[in-house]
């Protein structure tokens, strides 16, 4: 598949340029077991109170203590919901986790290569996923690739976009990133994701992973197996054609 006249790709995380598993089985464990001990451990400082309330905010629960906070966080765990006081403690651990090198991001074999060649191509290269900012620059800093990190122009998460399923979070990243929206594609395994990215008027390109038990096609997106299966261009079709 070719697109021309592209500015900026944006990429969804889970599923589209790492494993969905290794989120799954890996991470979301790692900080599930380690809830209680990182908010007595942090008790009183400045991310525990921002953390508090938020979590007070997000139950409806004002008098909201610590081992409520946990059953809180717990059950938004098991339960794969993608609420912004989840995501930020998950980030906060998983960066003590990545610190101590017993975590590493999964990062497929294709990606590096593809953000080489988007770079060089002069197109610029985000990153938009539920996970929070922290946890997505260390998932890419981090990689089993090495520290991808220079590959990348920046990060939305849902504290700083919205939510990955409403138009007006694309819109958001658009004003944030000043690139036309028709010259910005998004990458996702989500057909939801995919829908709200071309109601606000990106271009949209669905990833599935082989062996991703959803199927090999997202309903409604063209649909890409990993990212060399994609030519990027920043110019329009007319001077790509016209340049020898
Ligand atoms: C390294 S970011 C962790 C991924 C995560 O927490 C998550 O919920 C995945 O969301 P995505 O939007 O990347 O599908
Ligand atoms: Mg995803």
């Amino acid at each position: 598949m070719i697109l021309s006249t592209v500015r900026a790709v944006v990429l969804d995380i889970e599923g589209t340029t790492g494993s969905a598993s290794h989120v799954h089985d890996v991470l979301f464990p790692y900080a599930r077991e380690r809830f209680a001990d990182w908010l007595a451990a942090h008790r009183g400082e400045a991310p525990w109170t921002e953390l508090m309330e938020e979590i007070r905010t997000h139950t409806g629960d004002p008098r909201l203590g610590e081992e409520g906070a946990v059953a809180a966080l717990t059950a938004w765990s098991d339960q794969d919901v993608k609420v912004p006081p989840l995501k930020r403690i998950q980030g906060l651990i998983w960066a003590e986790g990545y610190a101590r090198s017993t975590l590493t991001g999964h990062v497929y074999d294709d990606v590096p290569a593809a953000l080489t060649r988007w770079r060089q191509a002069g197109i610029d290269r985000y990153v938009y996923s539920s996970g929070s900012v922290t946890a997505q620059h260390d998932w890419f800093a981090h990689s089993d690739h090495g520290d991808l990190g220079a590959l990348l122009d920046g990060y939305f998460d849902l504290s700083s976009a919205g939510g990955k399923r409403e138009p007006e979070s694309y819109r958001a990243i658009t004003r944030a990133i000043g690139v036309p929206a028709d010259e910005t594609v998004f990458f996702s395994d989500v057909g939801e994701e995919l829908d709200a990215a071309t109601a606000a008027g990106w271009r949209a390109v669905a990833v599935r992973r082989p062996g991703d038990p959803r199927g090999r096609e997202v309903p409604g997106h063209p649909t890409v197996p990993a990212l060399d299966d994609i030519q990027l261009h920043r110019r329009t079709r007319r001077e790509e054609e016209t340049q020898t």
